[in-house]
């Protein structure tokens, strides 16, 4: 779903973001993507979903070239970025028509699509109010609701539960697990939690100063009776709680 060769973002001015960077991530996974603040996460991401081009290597997202076909990637994508996008005092059904508008779908086929993606996210009703209105983890749903509007097929999320309270937090994990159960989603995720990247993901990508520096599954990753914690702090010589400032 994800295969990416030698990916590499150098900007303007010659900061190496991202430098020869290897991903595959196969159909059905959820992939934890982590890393220390500045590692080249959100880089990487923004590459993978078409948003900055990269400045070296090449891509495949979705079963298309990221740099030939970047119009085919996003119609089968899905992407969360950190923070909300959410329209502050606009009810939310009239961004949601307009969004599924941009798609290229009917009113009818998005009015379909809006019901079922906000009873599968338990939103249902809640579509009437603006975002103001709702709780940070409501909000957040909302993200994801967005982002699933179209019917992708692979979904990229950018921390998507920091800021949440530890009830919403383990809320949002459950959807994420039920997306890939029920739907076959592919999720490439990043987060600063962990615990629950160990709980949750499939498999851990660890990139650190724009290059990856570990992979495997939580359980290859603990060696020695580490925990990730414990993981992360000897591969990039800082704790991630004190990234997620918590
Ligand atoms: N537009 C830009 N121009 C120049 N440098 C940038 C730009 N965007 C990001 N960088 C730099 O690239 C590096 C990687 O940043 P990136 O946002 O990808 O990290 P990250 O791992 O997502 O961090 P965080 O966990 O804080 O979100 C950092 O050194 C950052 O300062």
């Amino acid at each position: 779903m994800i295969r990416t060769s030698g990916l590499g973002k150098t900007f303007d001015g010659g900061v190496a973001a991202v430098e020869g960077v290897d991903i595959t991530v196969e159909p059905g996974e959820i992939v934890g993507f982590l890393g220390p603040n500045g590692a080249g996460k959100t880089t990487t991401m923004r590459m993978l979903t078409t948003l900055l081009r990269p400045t070296s290597g090449t891509a495949t997202v979705a079963g298309h070239d990221l740099a030939g076909e970047p119009r085919e990637v996003r119609r089968r994508i899905g992407y969360v970025a950190q923070g909300s996008g959410l329209a502050p005092a606009t009810p939310l059904k009239d961004d949601l028509e307009l969004q599924g508008l941009l798609y290229g779908l009917s009113r009818r086929e998005v009015a379909a699509r809006a019901e079922e993606v906000l009873a599968r996210l338990e939103l249902t009703g809640l579509d009437a109010r603006p975002a103001a209105a709702l709780s940070g983890g409501q909000r957040r749903r909302f993200d994801i609701a967005f982002a699933l509007l179209h019917d992708p097929a692979l979904l990229f999320l950018d921390e998507p539960t920091t800021g949440l309270d530890p009830q919403s937090r383990a809320a949002l994990w459950d959807h994420i697990r039920a997306l890939r159960a029920d739907h076959g989603m592919t999720v490439f995720l990043t987060t600063h939690y962990l615990d629950e990247a160990g709980a949750l993901c499939d498999r851990l990508i660890v990139i650190d100063h724009g290059r990856i520096v570990a992979e495997g599954t939580p359980a290859e990753l603990k060696t020695g009776g580490r925990t990730l914690d414990d993981v992360f702090l000897d591969l990039t010589g800082r704790a991630p709680r004190e990234e997620a400032g918590v």
